[in-house]
């Protein structure tokens, strides 16, 4: 079995690889006892990741970091330094070309940030934007203002806000969609030869009130670990 790990700023997602096939698991399910090798990729601090390499050092299994590179497969990158572009954003390009070949891509991962790639059809990746994931733009209003605040009640809803924190959920919503759909007229073609793809904590709910027709994929960066491993394998 091949380990997965995605580690992002807030949280780790940990996947096991078997025949090709992805499961998502805890952490704490791993068994450790039929881990081959171990594929990361790493956004996030160290500190998510010291149970996994640990118990990779104790049982001697190979670790390999994901690294960006100017070409993956079809996928051109769009950063002439490629290697700034976060690892978790070019494995969710990727993943996608390689989900959706005949389709121009807008891949949507929010998280703790919330970025926004754009692919062709031909995996020419455009380049994207990075903004603050909802819980940032929500906690930098309320910490940087007298008067702002939120609760954990009130739903994100694409609609104008009636009250304090609706403007500030709904707002922190319809900002992120806003940038989906400026991601869009960056292709400048039908829609229909766009597949928007969204991941991320936040991404279910993103795709639940995108007016398009769009997925909600939820290992999308696990899925471009596994093509990356693939790729390096050859
Ligand atoms: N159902 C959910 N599961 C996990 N995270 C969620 C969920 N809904 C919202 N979130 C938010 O998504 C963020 C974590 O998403 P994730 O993509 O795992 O982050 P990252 O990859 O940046 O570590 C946090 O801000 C969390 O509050
Ligand atoms: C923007 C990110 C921090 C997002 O990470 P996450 O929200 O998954 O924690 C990550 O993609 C990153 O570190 N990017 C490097 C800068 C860039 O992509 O240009
Ligand atoms: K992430």
């Amino acid at each position: 079995m091949r380990l997965l790990v995605d580690v992002g700023n807030t949280a780790l997602k940990v996947a096991s690889e078997v025949n090709n096939n992805i499961t998502i698991i805890e952490e704490g399910d791993i068994n450790w006892s039929v881990v081959k090798e171990i594929a990361i990729a790493q956004v996030g601090p160290n500190k998510l990741l010291e149970n996994v390499t640990t118990k990779a050092q104790q049982l001697s299994i190979p670790v390999r970091q994901a690294k960006v590179t100017c070409q993956l497969g079809a996928v051109k990158c769009a950063y002439p330094q490629f290697q700034n572009l976060g690892i978790d954003r070019w494995l969710g390009v990727v993943a996608c070309h390689y989900l959706y070949p005949n389709k121009h891509c807008v891949v949507v991962d929010s998280g703790t940030a919330s970025k926004v790639d754009v692919v062709t059809k031909a995996g020419e990746h455009l380049g994207g934007w990075i903004l603050p994931g909802l819980d940032m733009m929500i906690e930098s209003l309320v910490s940087n203002t007298q008067k702002v605040f939120s609760d954990s009640e009130s739903l994100f809803l694409p609609e104008l806000g009636r009250n304090t924190p609706n403007a500030v959920k709904n707002g922190a919503l319809i900002a992120t969609l806003g940038a989906v759909e400026a991601g869009i007229a960056q292709l400048n073609c039908d829609f229909e030869d766009i597949q928007v793809v969204f991941a991320g904590g936040y991404g279910e709910l993103l795709q639940l009130h995108f007016e398009k027709p769009s997925v909600f994929i939820d290992d999308l960066v696990l899925k471009g670990l596994r093509n990356w491993c693939e790729f390096i394998h050859k």
